[in-house]
């Protein structure tokens, strides 16, 4: 039997949020060392007239959601016991309206998924490992366990779309562009039907291309397409997974070497939709003078981008120069003397200064006064360029891009200040979806 395996990394959206979601503006995505994992296998084909596709999460007190495939398309896929599960479900729709295979030679398929600990709060959970791999293990269902917000929705779709197609396109390569670009189209069209709504797809470019300074693509590209259950839903998605432009950005990116991401924890959890349509309620009651404050967040959003972007190259021309740099950040003395990092600090003051404008307008907790006193304070430690409340913002976590040398659990851990604060055991990792080795996945213990 033959078995394969992928991962696709989680995100933490660093400046661009709420911008993101028109296509004029562009955001700076890092993707993170959590992934999510999909192992897939097909049994020989038995003379039946449909297959069963089962998707296993046994870290969730053994989930698992059954589709049956029969009949012809326009396939509509269900859940032979009734259990929901929106993302899988959709993924299971889209790849066999795409791929519309021959259900009564088909065999059936299992997909077993992991995420990395990362993606769920520790809870009461129980570390298994092997020598390979080490995952969290909860006694609930997986809706009921908390999320810390790095995408595991997106890192599911990218991971079942990878494993699934692998099962129908066997020379599949993860490792090519025009691959990736069908595994992106596919995981978009599946991620926004499941969420019943077309989002900025931030999460699954991540999910698929790594690290990537990103812009998004036509929304109408996705609404446009007809019903699932058409006669035309096939003949469409085919058409707009391998035939349309979708003229986004996805250009990869990089944090400069010997600066790293950290992530903390802080717990309490914001509804990022609630969030998103309160600040486009404001928005339209506050025009043209929202647009005045979006052009200048944008102008922060480059600006920062732009001085990420001179880090690198510096640290390529002048290694000395740079290391010096990196020194004086990493002892917090007289570091704002360098252009380069007060440039970056400036921006996101620029961003986070609009932020609170926006949240104390809209009443949508953007950068709250917790999350303001959080970051000054992160500001004051040794070793910290700059910080944000990623993504949407609100009270989850924040985002702080620091030296590698820099030990911040150490220099939080008997300050008050930052008694809310768990720092997670996560880094950047520039790395999309990429090949496991599917023997990695058992006899955890
Ligand atoms: N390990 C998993 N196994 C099965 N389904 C999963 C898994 N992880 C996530 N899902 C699916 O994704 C849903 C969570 O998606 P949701 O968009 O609410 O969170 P998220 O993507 O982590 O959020 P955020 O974008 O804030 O990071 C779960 O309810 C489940 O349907
Ligand atoms: C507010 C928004 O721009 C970012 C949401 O980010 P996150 O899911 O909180 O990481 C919405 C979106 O891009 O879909």
């Amino acid at each position: 039997m033959v078995k394969k395996a992928f991962s696709a990394p989680g995100k933490a959206l660093l400046v661009g949020g709420y911008l993101v979601l028109d296509p004029q503006y562009r955001s700076y995505v890092v993707a993170l060392s959590s992934r999510m994992h999909a192992v897939v296998s097909q049994a020989a084909p038995c003379d039946k007239k449909g297959f069963k596709i089962t998707i296993k999460s046994s870290q969730f007190n053994n989930d698992e959601w059954n589709y049956m495939v029969e009949g012809e398309a326009p396939f509509v896929v269900r859940e032979l016991d009734g259990r929901k599960n929106p993302f899988a479900e959709k993924v299971v729709e889209v790849i066999m309206n795409y791929c519309q295979p021959a259900p009564n030679r088909m065999g059936d398929i299992l997909v077993e998924i992991y995420s990395d600990p990362g993606y769920h709060s520790v809870g009461t959970s129980i570390l298994k490992r092997n020598s390979y791999k080490e995952f969290r293990f909860h006694d609930e269902t997986i809706t009921k366990v908390p999320k810390t917000g790095l995408g595991s929705s997106a890192g599911l779709v990218t991971v079942l779309v990878s494993a699934l197609l692998s099962i129908f396109k066997p020379n599949l390569d993860v490792g090519a562009e025009e691959d990736l670009v069908t595994i992106h189209n596919l995981s978009q069209v599946a991620h926004c039907q499941a969420q019943g709504k077309v989002g900025s797809g931030f999460d699954v470019a991540a999910a698929v291309f790594g690290s990537v300074m990103y812009q998004r693509f036509d929304p109408e590209l996705i609404n446009k397409l007809p019903a699932a259950d058409s006669l035309h839903y096939g003949q469409a998605l085919r058409q707009l997974i391998d035939e349309t432009d979708w003229k986004f950005m996805h250009e990869n990116i990089t944090l400069p070497p010997g600066l790293r991401l950290i992530m903390g924890d802080v717990n309490n959890g914001s509804e990022t939709t609630k969030l998103v349509a309160k600040v486009k309620t404001w928005y339209q009651q506050n025009i043209p003078r929202s647009l005045e404050i979006y052009q200048k967040i944008n102008q922060g959003n480059v600006s920062f981008i732009e001085g990420i972007g001179k880090l690198v190259s510096l640290s390529k021309e002048s290694p000395s120069e740079y290391s010096s740099m990196l020194e004086s950040l990493n002892s917090g003395t007289d570091f704002e003397s360098y252009d380069i990092f007060r440039q970056i600090r400036q921006a996101v003051e620029q961003i986070r200064s609009k932020f609170r404008l926006i949240t104390n307008e809209s009443g949508a907790d953007i950068e709250p006064l917790v999350q303001t006193q959080l970051l000054d304070q992160s500001l004051n430690l040794k070793g910290v360029l700059t910080g944000v409340v990623p993504g949407a913002g609100g009270f989850d976590a924040i985002s702080l891009i620091v030296t590698e040398k820099s030990d911040i659990p150490s220099q939080t851990q008997n300050d008050s200040n930052f008694s809310s604060v768990t720092w997670l055991n996560l880094r950047q990792q520039n790395m999309g979806v990429k090949d496991e080795v599917p023997e990695h996945y058992a006899n955890f213990t």
